[in-house]
């Protein structure tokens, strides 16, 4: 399973309530979305600091989304779709700043 996790700052502009919002928009429109088997986004809560090993002091961030592909194949048809387009194309209407990170299996 090929799993992209993201930061997500709202806009300077944008109300917490409005992003919220949107997120939940986003959610709804990630369903017809072909080939992402999965698109979670939650809502940073708060960010504590007081960590058991050196503090990374980054942030702060509005949001946290992860995406899931079966298949390298099913991540280049999602890729190509262009619904995944117009998602994105709502995704840059309330996401401020968004850092991507590819991840993989530990095992
Ligand atoms: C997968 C994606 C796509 C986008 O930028 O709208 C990136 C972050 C997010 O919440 O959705």
């Amino acid at each position: 399973m090929i799993r992209i996790v993201y930061l997500l700052v709202r806009p300077e502009h944008m109300s917490p309530e409005k992003f919220a919002e949107e997120c939940r928009v986003h959610y709804d429109m990630s369903h017809d979305v072909p080939a992402l088997y999965k698109y979670e986004v939650r809502l940073v809560d708060r960010e504590p600091k007081d960590t058991h090993v050196p503090y990374l002091g980054v942030g702060p961030f509005d949001a946290v989304a992860e995406c899931w592909f079966e298949s390298e194949e099913k991540y280049q048809e999602y890729l190509k779709s262009s619904v995944r387009k117009q998602w994105f194309e709502h995704g840059k209407s309330f996401i401020g700043k968004l850092k991507p990170i590819i991840t993989r299996d530990v095992h």
